[in-house]
């Protein structure tokens, strides 16, 4: 079930519950999505999540598993259990863990989108070199591919790997993009990054976007204004 049209995912990376649940309480879910990751969940738990659920929105809960498959299959049911839109897993933990996941999902009424992080957009050519791996093209593109062929719904990528990743791996296959800064935002830890705009006119179908609304002085007029910019690229 859809319940936003939205494409924007807002990433509540506040350090406690009332702070994302202040934020909720002035949105609603016909305008963004939500996004619940380490920070939050470790302060607040699945009672936050199950919160935001209740209140009607869909929650991507972003925990980026990644153990052996058996654990992240049984992780993955927990999440879909507080009724998630969205869960993600590292698609570096092999093919074993994510068919193993997949079929964990699919054996159950409901699920939520199954989604594999490529590569960190925090990360660039000289940090991959540097763990030994090559250029992040190359590597999020091997990624992209093991992730369609284990039946997953999409990757977690950088914007700039949209069109590459749309071509090799199709329409259908959901590319979710967080590294989305406006031209005036500061990078913060982020090195593969887009606009919103040349995002979604590079294909990208979700935006996950955090600091550049949830800093800014007013978060809601952030994020209608960002809506707007990226309406008339849609
Ligand atoms: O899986 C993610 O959501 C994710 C993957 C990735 O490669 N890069 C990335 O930044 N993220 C998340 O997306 C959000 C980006 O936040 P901002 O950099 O503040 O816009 C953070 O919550 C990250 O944890």
């Amino acid at each position: 079930m859809t319940v936003s049209d939205s494409r924007i995912v807002v990433a509540l990376d506040y350090p406690d519950a009332a702070g994302a649940l202040v934020f909720a309480a002035r949105v609603s879910p016909a305008l963004c999505r939500l996004k619940v990751g380490k920070e939050l969940f470790t302060v607040a738990g699945p009672q936050l999540v199950e919160q935001l659920v209740a209140r009607g929105f869909e929650v991507f809960l972003d925990l980026k598993f990644h153990d052996i498959p058996n654990t992240v299959a049984q992780a993955c049911k927990a999440a879909a259990a507080l009724g998630v839109w969205m869960v993600n897993v590292h698609a570096s933990g092999g093919r074993r863990m994510m068919e193993t996941t997949r079929e964990a999902l699919e054996a159950l009424p409901q699920r939520p989108l199954l989604i594999a992080v490529t590569v960190l957009t925090s990360m660039d050519a000289a940090q991959l070199a540097e763990i030994g791996l090559p250029a992040p093209e190359v590597q999020v593109e091997r990624l992209a591919r093991l992730t369609r062929d284990c039946g997953l719904d999409g990757v977690v990528c950088s914007a700039q790997e949209a069109g590459l990743l749309k071509a090799a791996c199709g329409q259908d296959f959901k590319l979710v993009t967080p590294g989305i800064r406006p031209a005036d935002a500061s990078l913060d830890d982020q090195s593969r990054v887009m606009t919103p705009q040349a995002a979604v006119a590079a294909g990208a179908d979700y935006l996950v976007i955090g600091r550049p609304i949830t800093r800014s002085d007013d978060p809601v007029a952030t994020l209608q204004r960002i809506r707007q910019s990226i309406e008339a690229t849609a």
